[in-house]
């Protein structure tokens, strides 16, 4: 076989093929193979018009049809699947030649089989990939982990395929080994948060406001005319919308309540818990979803009281759908500005160099996260690369300083009248938290040192000190 392909993809699935599709119809030659060789051959059979495609359905073949230094992009589930295919295509590679993980990896795991194939002269690359089916096809958003001398050659591939907004590409080299694929993590975090927040304010309109779903579809729309436009929105808007053809009900209404999940937004907060990122959005949002799969729980809750019926006037559910807004706004800077936070402590960790206005410039395009906003986020974090946070930076804080009546407002409503609101009651504590004169941790620090002798600081000098509470006069000494 002559080795012609400038790209190979193995996994041929939702992202796999309509990634080698976006490679093919950029001009790329493209060899493709996936463990079921059905799939390459429907490939092959519904698209392979639509550029020159080298299919193949052994490993060897595969590796064959590429051009040398080869570069094989992987496109199967993560975890062990990912191993299997590497255990099966590494053998057969050379030195110099890249492998790149286009899926969703945990960054670790991209860490431990960066550190194994560069030992064997292979460049390994984790590169975070977002977008969905039609992002993997039109122009996704990626997001490059490994060395820069890797990136430097899959570059014009990559800015080719990627989605482009005011004509820069949503392709960036992120830093070393596992970058790429943390912040792709990260990226899925803000994503759980992003579309729980979209959800409450759904829930607030609909069950405070009493606004049927098509009218909810209709505020969203508008919303998604001013500076909450994103794609979340928009598409919140289509579901909403959306009439179910069996039964003429609104689809969101026939839809089971108890939301999936593949495992991003699980990995970020327990990612955060190692990090101690108080990523508290994202956190509730990941729980939000777990709590709606306990069935059992449910039934148990189900019987005991709620909150209080206030019935709304239409006038006071105009002005409500505005608070929900201001509310989901500073809600949303929220949750971002956290995603950030827990990257910044990332790079620290890991020491890594992370450009964050090179982030948030890919973000803009391709990403299921894109959004208007995340233009004047790129921008605050060019002006000021070590922004500490968003909400260091004027025109946010002057935006979050006016919602913060309203969203206190919502956080009250739906606590008074018993709709669950726990990523927007997170936001808004991560807020008051932050703000704060004064913690009542100095309180538990107090109780740690009592039950543990575990010492605390003081406010006014330097040093550990401990107070022997057992004692009568329950003297302190220095620790
Ligand atoms: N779907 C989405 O919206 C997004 C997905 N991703 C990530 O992209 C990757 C691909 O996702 P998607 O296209 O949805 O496909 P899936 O995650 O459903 O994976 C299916 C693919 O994995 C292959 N596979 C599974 N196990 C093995 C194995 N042991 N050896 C070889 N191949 C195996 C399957 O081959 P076979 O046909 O033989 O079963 C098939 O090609 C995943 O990591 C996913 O998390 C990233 C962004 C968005
Ligand atoms: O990576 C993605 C988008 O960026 C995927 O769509 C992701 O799989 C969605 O996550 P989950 O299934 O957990 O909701």
């Amino acid at each position: 076989m002559n080795t012609r392909a400038h790209i190979g993809v193995t996994g041929l699935a939702v992202m796999g093929r309509n990634l080698a599709r976006n490679f093919a119809r950029h001009g790329y030659t493209v060899a493709v193979h996936n463990r079921t060789a059905s799939r390459t051959r429907a490939l092959m059979d519904e698209f392979g018009h639509e550029g020159t495609f080298v299919p193949a359905e052994t490993a060897r073949d595969f590796v064959d049809a590429l051009q040398r230094p080869r570069r094989l992009m992987i496109m199967v589930q993560a975890g062990a699947a990912t191993d299997a295919v590497i255990d099966e295509f590494a053998p057969l590679l050379e030195s110099g030649d890249m492998i790149i993980d286009g899926g969703n990896a945990h960054f670790a795991d991209t860490r431990r089989r960066e550190k194994a194939l560069r030992a064997r002269g292979i460049h390994f690359v984790g590169a975070g990939v977002s977008g969905g089916e039609e992002g993997a096809l039109n122009g996704p958003s990626i997001m490059v982990g490994g060395s820069k001398d890797a990136y430097a050659v899959l570059a014009p591939m990559f800015e080719s395929i990627s989605a482009h907004v005011h004509g820069e590409a949503c392709s960036t080299h992120i830093g070393s080994d596992g970058a790429g694929h943390f912040v792709k993590m990260v990226h899925n975090g803000i994503e759980y948060a992003d579309m729980q927040l979209i959800a409450e304010a759904y829930d607030l309109l609909r069950q405070v406001a009493q606004y049927s779903p098509a009218e909810i579809a209709e505020i969203f729309r508008a919303w998604n005319k001013g500076r909450l436009n994103s794609y979340l929105i928009e598409i919140t808007a289509e579901v909403l919308s959306h009439t179910d053809a069996d039964t003429g009900r609104p689809f969101v209404d026939v839809v089971a309540d108890a939301a999936g999940q593949k495992g991003t937004g699980r990995w970020t907060v327990q990612t955060a818990l190692d990090l101690g990122s108080p990523v508290t959005t994202i956190a509730q949002a990941t729980f939000a979803r777990a709590a709606s799969g306990q069935s059992a729980l449910r039934t148990a809750y189900r019987p005991l009281p709620g909150g209080m019926h206030i019935p709304k006037s239409r006038s006071k559910a105009e002005r409500f759908t505005s608070q929900v807004e201001q509310a989901l706004y500073a809600s949303k800077v929220i949750a971002y500005d956290q995603g950030f936070t827990m990257i910044q402590d990332a790079a620290l960790a890991y020491g890594w160099d992370i450009d964050f206005g090179a982030v948030t410039g890919i973000w803009r395009g391709g990403c299921i996260i894109r959004a208007a906003f995340l233009d004047r986020i790129r921008t605050a974090h060019k002006d000021a690369p070590d922004l500490v946070s968003l909400l260091a930076e004027p025109a946010f804080a002057e935006e979050i300083t006016a919602a913060q009546v309203p969203w206190r407002e919502v956080v009250a409503t739906a606590a008074r009248r018993g709709v669950p609101a726990p990523a927007f009651a997170a936001a808004l504590s991560y807020y008051d938290t932050l703000r704060a004169d004064r913690l009542p941790a100095a309180l538990l620090q107090g109780q740690r040192d009592y039950f543990g002798a575990h010492t605390y600081r003081r406010t006014d000098r330097q040093g550990a000190f401990h107070t022997h509470w057992a004692h009568p006069d329950r003297p302190e000494t220095d620790a």
